[in-house]
């Protein structure tokens, strides 16, 4: 079991800083998602704590040892932490067994016993062992890739997008059989994901990178629910935004006075909502009436574009409902907001 802990971390190539003064806790035994813009520095975090990267300064701490920092420097390999590729990166001419041996220390690489173990942890069948990479799907590759890294009994797993390449069913199941290893093994995880409800389903803990730093860090209902920012609640999911006025932990705009919740600035704010929190109803029955000006339906939910003839904002008002019987463009429905809701300082 491994806690790793940034503190003040810069880390960066030539002169560019691409993170600056980063701090991050990841507690032991739980799984941190990254999730930030492209080029943000998601990356360049893993290969500070995998020690591919030494920081410009700050300190990394993995378990009880200081691995860069404060005069130390403990090289890749002799961190204990396993690393996996977005590509998996197997070696092509050896069989599965032969990679996953690989991840073991010397004396054991021929304990077959150990390699159907481990086969079997990330859920994949033991006739798989003698193939080479070339005769598995990208699914079946990632796992092999996740055993080979847990095969030396690493206290810290860094996953570097190893479900990226992956279609939407493979992904999941993948993700899965990844999570329930992680577990079983007891490690401590660091994902990089481009993939928000990846970050929000799989993780204890998300952190938001941006602008150098983490932007937000914490438990993926916390995030979600109370965004820093505008910009943080429109990363993490669809957010619905329009001016408000706040007065005693309340705000009042255009879909009345509704309670907020985390820090609420004085005077004029924005007010920020997800979509699934405006249900519809029939005109004349909710809170006030709008007209449907799109649909987008996607099966299992729709998200509902609305016209409010009386609001200050005309557009971007969005609805979430379930897929079954979605309005059709041109109705007239009621709308019911429930809150919380969080208010930002208008930018
Ligand atoms: N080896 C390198 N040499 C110079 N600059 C680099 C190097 N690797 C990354 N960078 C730069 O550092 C910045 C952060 O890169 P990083 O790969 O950490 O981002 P990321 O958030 O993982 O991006 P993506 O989501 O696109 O993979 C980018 O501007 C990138 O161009």
């Amino acid at each position: 079991m491994t806690e790793v802990r940034l503190r003040g971390v810069t880390a960066g190539y030539g002169r560019e800083a691409v993170l600056d003064d980063v701090d991050l806790v990841v507690r032991e035994g739980t799984t941190t998602a990254v999730l930030g813009g492209s080029g943000s520095g998601k990356t360049t975090l893993l290969r500070v704590v995998a020690g591919f990267l030494r920081p410009r300064s700050g300190e990394v701490v993995v378990g009880d040892r200081t691995v860069a920092g404060d005069g130390a420097w403990v090289p890749p390999e002799r961190r204990g932490v396993g690393y996996v590729r977005q590509e998996g990166g197997l070696f092509p001419h050896l069989s599965v067994a032969g990679n996953i041996a690989f991840g073991l220390p010397w004396p054991r690489r021929r304990h077959r016993d150990r390699v159907l173990e481990l086969l079997d942890l990330v859920g994949l069948p033991s006739d798989l062992a003698d193939r080479r990479p070339d005769q598995l799907s990208g699914g079946q590759q990632q796992r092999v890739a996740l055993a080979r890294a847990l095969a030396p009994r690493p206290g810290l797993v860094l996953l570097d997008e190893p479900f990226s390449s992956l279609d939407t069913a493979l992904r999941a199941a993948t993700r899965d059989a990844t999570a329930r290893a992680l577990r079983a093994t007891g490690a401590t995880a660091v994902l990089v994901t481009h993939d928000q409800s990846e970050a929000l389903s799989f993780a204890d803990q998300v952190a938001i990178v941006g602008g150098g730093g983490i932007r937000q860090a914490g438990p993926p209902r916390v995030l979600y629910g109370e965004p820093v920012d505008a910009e943080v609640a429109e990363f993490l999911g669809d957010a619905v935004l329009v001016p408000g006025v706040s007065s005693d932990g309340r705000v009042l705009c255009e879909f009345g006075a509704l309670p907020a919740r985390g820090y609420v600035p004085r005077g004029d704010v924005e007010v920020m909502l997800r979509p699934e929190q405006i249900t519809l109803t029939a005109a004349g029955a909710g809170q006030l009436d709008a007209v449907v000006l799109r649909v987008a339906y996607f099966g299992h939910d729709a998200v509902v574009e609305l016209d409010l003839p009386d609001a200050a904002s005309k557009h971007g008002i969005r609805a979430r409902v379930v897929g079954h019987q979605p309005p059709e463009p041109g109705d007239k429905v009621g709308l019911v907001v429930v809150g919380p809701v969080r208010a930002f300082p208008q930018r």
